[in-house]
């Protein structure tokens, strides 16, 4: 219970290309739902990735990828957060942004091993983590890497399980006109197909 007796509310943060989005991250999402019990999980899909150097399809279709993967659970919620604001996309900016919003809320950010490995190269990563708790997805059975002044650094992290599934192998996939049913939402791979993306 917070304080004057109303419970914390619990809330994931996911953010992320979704360039497309995949069933890896669908499955992730509902782990942190399911596993840490949480009230909803905020999809936040990128506005400008600063540290990506490859041209993302554009954010109308990111996002409503995104939308179509989410249909059908009310605690998914889509926020344009990050398609909002102007310049790099800073994730301390996001979570300072909605923790100013809504007071007494917890904050869970998900993430995949490959970003939390690279964590200490994020935009004043230690004021982030004091914000957050990291939930970070890794191969099962596989350890955590960790960049040592990051494990150094006092914060929370839980470990969830991921699938083997990249945007980078649906994109390829797409090019070479290969199935790509198997990786993505049905409706995404649909969107895919009538929008002509990842082609060339
Ligand atoms: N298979 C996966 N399982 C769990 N998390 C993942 C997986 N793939 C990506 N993520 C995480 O989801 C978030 C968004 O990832 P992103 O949209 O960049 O997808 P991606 O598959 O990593 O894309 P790309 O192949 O283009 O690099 C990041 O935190 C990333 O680490
Ligand atoms: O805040 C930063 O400096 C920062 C640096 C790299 C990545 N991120 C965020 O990490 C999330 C996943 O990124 P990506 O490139 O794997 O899609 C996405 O929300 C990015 O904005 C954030």
């Amino acid at each position: 219970m917070g304080r004057r007796g109303r419970r914390v509310k619990r809330v994931g943060l996911f953010g992320g290309s979704f360039d497309p989005v995949h069933h890896a991250h669908v499955a992730l999402a509902r782990q942190a739902l399911d596993q840490l019990a949480l009230d909803e999980v905020r999809w936040i899909p990128v506005g400008l990735p600063w540290q990506k150097a490859r041209e993302l399809a554009p954010a109308a279709d990111r996002e409503a990828m995104v939308r179509l993967a989410i249909e059908g659970e009310p605690r998914f919620v889509l926020d344009r957060i990050e398609l909002r604001r102007r310049g790099p996309s800073f994730t301390l900016d996001t979570v300072r942004e909605l923790h100013a919003a809504n007071p007494g809320t917890d904050w869970f950010l998900i993430l995949g091993q490959d970003q939390y490995a690279t964590l200490h190269t994020w935009r004043d990563w230690r004021e982030l983590l004091g914000l957050v708790t990291m939930v970070v997805a890794n191969r099962p059975g596989a350890s955590v890497a960790i960049n040592p002044q990051v494990a150094d650094f006092r914060h929370q992290a839980v470990v969830l399980p991921m699938m083997d599934i990249s945007s980078t192998e649906v994109r390829r996939r797409a090019a070479a006109g290969e199935p790509i049913d198997d990786l993505v939402p049905e409706a995404v791979a649909e969107y895919i197909e009538r929008r002509h993306l990842y082609r060339s």
